[in-house]
């Protein structure tokens, strides 16, 4: 069963190309990218080491600028990061000295806003941290401060939600946990997801597509559909039509990163 989504687009990326200046010159980090993200979809990107993921990635949040080239939301011009936009990074980035509770409201402190705090206790209950609001960072699994960190980044409602190799850190047990939570929160809330993942299993298993990108400079080098209807087993991941899809996109990154390794080595000088 195809499911590929054709709803309207939610975020559009135009030629996006970003030079980063660095003492030894500029980088061209991402060279014209081209995207489209329909409302509703989960994307996934992977590539190559330093094929300038994280820099579209940020880019999309508003993060950050582009050197040219521009990102819309619904069709506006992103310039600066919106409620509208949540995000979670590999690291839950919770301040260890403020409770569970006290970290899922400092961005509202922040924004001078009342915290919708029947919105967040029903996440809580969907993360399964109900009665660990008053606990310290410190008194949390790394998987249940990511469970955090995506409480936080849903307690704006956002339309969005950008998430940078969030689960990179985990074991792969609790990793697998959190792919089932964040595809249970997508079924409830329909939010349009991009994700960014270096495990290819992980990729395939969360997306409606698989966006592959080039080594650097990035650029879109190509695109999968994967057809799973909703929800999702893992035993979809030890189906032949995972196993070929999950092998034609590392062999393009593969490939991609020996045809890095294949430009002329440098030759250091014999000291005279
Ligand atoms: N602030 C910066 N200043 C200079 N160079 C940067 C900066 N941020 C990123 N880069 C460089 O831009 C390129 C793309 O980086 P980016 O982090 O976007 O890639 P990535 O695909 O997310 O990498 P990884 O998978 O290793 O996280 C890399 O060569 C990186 O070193």
């Amino acid at each position: 069963m195809v499911e590929h989504k054709s709803g309207e687009v939610k975020l559009r990326v135009r030629q996006a190309t970003k030079v980063y200046p660095t003492a030894s010159g500029d980088l061209l980090a991402l060279d014209r990218c081209d995207l489209d993200i329909r409302t509703g979809e989960i994307v996934s990107i992977v590539g190559p080491s330093g094929s300038g993921k994280t820099t579209l990635l940020w880019s999309m949040s508003g993060l950050h600028g582009l050197s040219s080239g521009d990102v819309e939301l619904d069709g506006q011009k992103i310039t600066k990061p919106s409620r509208d936009i949540g995000m979670v990074f590999q690291d839950a980035n919770l301040l260890p000295w403020r409770t569970v509770e006290a970290n899922i409201n400092f961005p509202f402190e922040i924004m001078g806003q009342a915290p919708d705090k029947a919105w967040i206790a029903q996440l809580m209950h969907r993360v399964g941290l109900e009665g660990f609001e008053q606990r310290m960072p410190r008194e949390l699994s790394g998987g249940m401060q990511q469970r955090v960190a995506l409480v936080r980044a849903l307690s704006f409602k956002p339309s969005v939600l950008l998430m940078d190799e969030p689960f990179g850190a985990l074991d792969a047990f609790t990793r697998e946990e959190m792919n089932h939570l964040v595809e249970e929160i997508y079924l409830d809330t329909h939010t349009t997801i991009v994700l960014i993942t270096h495990s290819i299993e992980e990729a395939i298993f969360l997306a409606d597509r698989v966006i592959v990108m080039s080594a650097r400079p990035g650029r879109i080098a190509s695109e999968h559909v994967v057809p799973f209807a909703r929800p999702r087993s893992m035993e979809i991941m030890a189906t032949k039509e995972v196993f070929d899809l999950t092998n034609v996109i590392k062999q393009e990154i593969v490939g991609d990163q020996k045809s890095m390794a294949s430009r002329p080595r440098l030759v250091a000088k014999a000291a005279s």
